[in-house]
Order: structure tokens, then sequence, then C-alpha cells
């Protein structure tokens, strides 16, 4: 049966929901999953109207199929890394280049994972958020601080992070969107995510900063660590969305979070 898909409104999303499969899924239990939230994503009126950007980043492997399932019901896929060059000699790496031919949209770079278990800096991720412009990917920037503090010495960390990766990244060529995603090292595989009172207060403050920042305009802040349903109607407006990862392993639960979002933007419009 052909279907025909509603038409998509040209107005920038209103929300971003990202979903990180990390390795916990490997390749059918990704397919399967990826045909799920396509399923939810084609019946989802703000995933069709555009007011919500939904992207999944599967396990490498899956991406060339991921694209195409999620691509057909107005979501899209990504990698959880890239390297910083586009083809060479470069044993057992994959690059921007390559991603986007598999038809990945994003690519995330400096996840709290990538920084502490394979020692990636923000040298190293100012290379590859430069990659992922070059290739027309949107970096999934992430961001956080090791230890619970203050929301202060959290912006503080994080407006370093970014600056680091940008100001690199735009040594090397132009800049584009960026997502960033704002994870405190610490609430992510967490029993719960960071308080709302605190997610808002350091997102108000990253947000704040990235506003200052040259084409950067179209770059939106989204949370992450142990977010899951229940969450994003705790947030204030300065927050863009969620970067899930165990909590949206049941896709049931990820509908859950994307009704959540439409009633959450809803009430927002209503304020204003
Ligand atoms: O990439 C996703 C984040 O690291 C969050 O993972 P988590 O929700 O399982 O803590």
């Amino acid at each position: 049966m052909r279907v025909s898909l509603p038409a998509k409104t040209a107005t920038k999303p209103k929300a971003i929901i990202g979903v990180s499969l990390k390795m916990y899924f490997g390749y059918q239990r990704s397919v399967d999953y990826c045909r799920d939230v396509a399923g939810i994503a084609f019946a989802h009126p703000a995933i069709q109207s555009g007011d919500i950007e939904l992207f999944v980043l599967p396990t490498l492997p899956v991406l060339p199929e991921a694209a195409r399932i999620l691509g057909t019901a107005g979501a899209a896929a990504g990698a959880q890394d890239i390297f910083w060059e586009d083809e060479g000699s470069f044993t057992g790496e994959v690059g921007g280049k390559t991603v986007a031919e598999l038809g990945g949209r994003y690519a995330e770079v400096g996840h709290a994972e990538r920084r502490r278990i394979f020692g990636e800096d923000d040298t190293v991720i100012g290379l590859k958020t430069a990659a992922a412009y070059r290739n027309g990917l949107t970096p999934v920037l992430c961001v956080g601080e090791l230890h619970a503090g203050s929301p202060e010495e959290a912006v503080a960390q994080c407006t370093a992070e970014i600056d680091a990766a940008l100001n690199r990244a735009q040594s090397l060529g132009p800049a584009g969107r960026t997502i960033v995603a704002y994870e405190p090292q610490w609430a992510i595989g967490a029993p719960a995510p960071a308080t709302p009172e605190y997610i808002s207060a350091v997102i108000t403050g990253l947000d704040a900063h990235l506003r200052t920042l040259p084409g950067q305009a179209d770059s939106r802040v989204i949370y992450g660590g142990s977010a899951g349903p229940g969450l994003i109607t705790r947030l204030d407006s300065a927050v863009a969305g969620l970067f899930l990862g165990r909590f949206a392993h049941d896709p049931k639960a990820l509908k859950t979070i994307l009704d959540e979002t439409t009633a959450w933007l809803a009430a927002a419009e209503a304020t204003v």
C-alpha cells in the first residue's frame, strides 16, 4: 500500500526530542525499535507538523536502515560519534562524510562516555564538531559537569566546553546549527534526572550564552541524563527538549514523552 505523508510545514521546530541507543541494542532489536518509533512518529501530529524534531542515534551499523525507516515517518537518524577527518589512513574510524552518505543527519560529539572512556578532550571534540558542520550534519554537542554543585558552577563549566568546541570548529570552517545536549555527568545512568529547577537554571544560562555567539541563532539546548516521562512538563521554556537514553527504550515511553512535549508547548503558547 502506498501512503502519503501529511505536508510538513517549513516552520522551525519548537522542541527537539533525541534518543541515543548507545550500545544497548543489537542490530535486529535496534531495527525493530526504529520501526516502532516510526509508527509513533507517523501518527503523531506534532512530528508531522514539524513542531517536534525527533531523531534516533542507533549503533552505527543500523544507521542506513534507521535513516530509511525513520525518514519515511518525519523523523531522522544519526551517529553517536564521528572521526574528525573525512577519509584516509584511520583504521577503524568512521567519518562524517560516510555518515551523511548513509543517510545520517546528526552526529553526536563529546558524550561524557567518550570523554571518560576514550579520553576525548575539548580539542578532539572541536575537531569532530567541525567535521559534523563540514558534512552537513547537525552536531549534538554534549556538555556537562562531573559533580553536582551549584547551577552557576555548571553554567561556567558548560559554557567553557561549548566555547572550546565552537571556537575550534569555527577556526576550521563555517559553523551551522548546533544542538547542545546538557548532560550533567552525575545524572547519566542514574535512577533519576537532575531536579527540574536545576535543569531549568543551568539551561537558561547556557541558552543565554548561545544567543551571544555568532552563527548560532537557530541553535538550542536540550537536557539529557536519566530523562524520561514526567520531566519535560516541569521544565522552563529555555529548555528546548530532551536527549533520552534508557527511559526511552520502551517506545510507549517515547510516545508518552512526545505527548507531554506537545502539551508543554501548548501550555507555553497559552501563557504568551
Ligand atoms: O545519551 C544519553 C544520555 O547519556 C542519557 O542516558 P540515560 O538517560 O540512560 O542516563
